[in-house]
């Protein structure tokens, strides 16, 4: 196995034109560790993945993968170390799943590399990681949703890194689904030491499958530590605006929720009540 790599988020700043995202974020994911990033919408969650995965450059402080500044690399060089799985990414007219698969290849083969024909193992294994290889033939736009975000994760696979982002991966995704994806995703990290970081919504699924939670609010990191540690009444208030309990899985340990009302709603209530 490859030796895995670490993620070193320091002192980032970043804004968008005329609005400050990032204020000062530091994290660090340790080789081959599985972290959930989680916080409510706008919070700056996709925003530190793309700087996370040089699409963006901070404002202030620097990102480093195991001991590289990605300010020093190339695109390329960068697209060989992580590969990132979009929320969203536009339609693809006419293109086969295999074909969309391979445009993963582009950063380790080079655009001749890219219209040699022939299978790329390691095209054929993505396709295979996440049980899509009987689609391989299929338009791109001929599937549902569901599906499709699934040959978008076998795409970012075939990147072959061993940094691994993944924003919100079972969007569109039925719970059957959702569950085999993120069991997938846990199975790479073993067998391969992929380093992991994942942006979930669903607090249950961050607790049950990362070693990790990092949270955010407002651009600053807020809680940083095990499931155990950092699933806390406090935390679903302060940073996820509901007022709920939080117990334990019986059989699993890790921490299950049970949220309530939405904060907003229950200040509401107070106030007309
Ligand atoms: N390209 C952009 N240009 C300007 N503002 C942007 C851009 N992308 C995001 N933003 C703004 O930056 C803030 C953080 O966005 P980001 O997508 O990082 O949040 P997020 O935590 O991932 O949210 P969500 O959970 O809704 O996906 C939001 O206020 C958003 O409106």
């Amino acid at each position: 196995m490859t030796e895995s790599v670490g993620i070193h988020v320091e002192g980032v700043h970043f804004g968008y034109p005329g609005r400050p995202v990032l204020r000062g974020v530091d994290m660090t994911v340790r080789p081959g560790e599985l972290t959930a990033l989680i916080g409510l919408n706008g919070c700056g969650k996709s925003t530190l993945l793309r700087l996370a995965a040089g699409l963006l450059r901070p404002d202030a402080g620097r990102v480093l993968l195991g001991a590289d500044d990605l300010a020093r690399l190339s695109r390329r060089a960068t697209a060989r170390r992580v590969a990132l799985l979009h929320q969203s990414a536009p339609a693809v007219p006419g293109m086969t799943v295999r074909h969309l698969v391979r445009q993963g290849r582009y950063a380790a083969r080079g655009p001749l590399g890219m219209l040699r024909e022939g299978d790329d193992p390691v095209v054929e294994r993505a396709l295979r990681d996440v049980g899509v290889e009987q689609w391989a033939d299929r338009d791109v736009d001929a599937l549902s949703g569901g599906e499709r975000q699934r040959v978008r994760l076998a795409m970012a696979l075939a990147q072959d890194t061993r940094v691994l982002l993944l924003d919100e991966p079972t969007t569109y995704l039925d719970l059957h689904h959702q569950l085999d994806v993120l069991q997938t995703v846990v199975r790479l990290r073993e067998e391969r030491g992929l380093t992991v970081v994942m942006v979930l919504h669903d607090l249950a699924h961050a607790a049950r499958f990362a070693e990790r939670i990092v949270a955010l609010r407002e651009g600053r990191v807020v809680a940083d530590g095990t499931p155990k540690q950092v699933v806390t009444p406090g935390l679903l208030a302060e940073v996820l605006k509901v007022a709920g309990r939080v117990g334990e899985d019986p059989e699993g340990g890790w921490p299950v929720c049970y949220p309530d009302h939405p904060i907003a709603a229950l200040e509401y209530e107070n106030q007309i009540h």
